[in-house]
């Protein structure tokens, strides 16, 4: 279970040019929203609206300036590594180390999160036959594709069976048969009473899956609730026609949740 309460960042950013003034970048603005186990939760919001750093904050891997985040009850600042424990977590596939195999990845992941070498080496060889990763598993991730190296980082956030699963868009660079297993075993997590974060700019792939949306853009919370809920509160038909009247009303500051 996610909880967020008013979390707040800010970046500062250098600019180049005749002055090399610094300027702030607000990423997130007082954003709360929690997601429960056994539901799949959808973060959605165009690029920039501050998706990935407020995923960030929940995987403990930046601080936020303001505001709180608890995972399964664990500070995500105070008690971060109670925190990591409890989660499973895509961000890009670059933290992948390049001379060893996908299988080895998956493995020594598990490892680092306190699992005994036989039980990784079983969870990564059912991992590699659900993601149909058989021919790759044991070629060094060195020169994989953008979909392999995916599939290798999605099976290495899973590996060890995290209650919480935060997956920054997942799908991004599968093929349509590794998509479609990527959204079975996230209805799968779901099934199995995980809770499930993940974002996605694929309006079919949100309204297949999600049974709560989250909707930021420019740092702030904009809208929350379930699918139905959402497309009500815009008054539209389809979730991407509601998107798009919510960011619309947004814009000339008539919504503010
Ligand atoms: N490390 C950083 N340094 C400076 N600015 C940052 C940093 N991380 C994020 N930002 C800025 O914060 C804002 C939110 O970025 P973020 O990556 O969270 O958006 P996003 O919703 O994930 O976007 P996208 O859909 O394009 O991936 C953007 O303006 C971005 O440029």
């Amino acid at each position: 279970m996610i909880n967020a309460q008013a979390l707040g960042k800010r970046f500062m950013v250098s600019q180049r040019g005749w002055r090399r003034a610094s300027q702030e970048v607000v990423a997130l603005d007082g954003v709360g929203f929690s997601a429960a186990d056994g539901e799949i939760t959808g973060l959605l919001g165009p690029n920039g609206a501050g998706k990935t750093t407020l995923m960030r904050i929940l995987a403990t891997v930046v601080k936020p300036d303001s505001g709180s985040a608890w995972i399964d009850g664990h500070d995500v600042v105070a008690d971060a590594r109670s925190a990591r424990r409890r989660l499973g977590v895509l961000g890009d596939a670059k933290g992948l180390y390049p001379r060893l195999t996908a299988r080895e990845n998956i493995c020594y992941f598990g490892q680092l999160q306190g699992m005994e070498r036989q039980a990784a080496e079983a969870a990564a060889a059912r991992l590699i036959e659900e993601l149909g990763m058989q021919r790759i598993a044991d070629r060094s991730v060195e020169g994989f594709s953008q979909g392999e190296r995916m599939k290798t980082a999605l099976a290495r956030s899973l590996v060890h069976g995290p209650q919480t699963v935060i997956l920054d868009e997942p799908t991004n660079g599968l093929d349509i048969l590794a998509t479609r297993t990527t959204r079975e075993m996230i209805l799968a997590l779901k099934a199995r009473g995980r809770c499930v974060l993940f974002s996605s700019h694929i309006m079919q792939e949100v309204e297949a899956l999600c049974d709560r949306l989250v909707i930021v853009n420019h740092g702030r919370l904009i809208a929350s609730g379930t699918p139905t809920e959402i497309l009500d509160q815009s008054g539209r038909d389809t979730l991407e026609d509601a998107l798009m009247t919510l960011l619309g009303h947004e814009a000339e500051g008539v919504t503010r949740a």
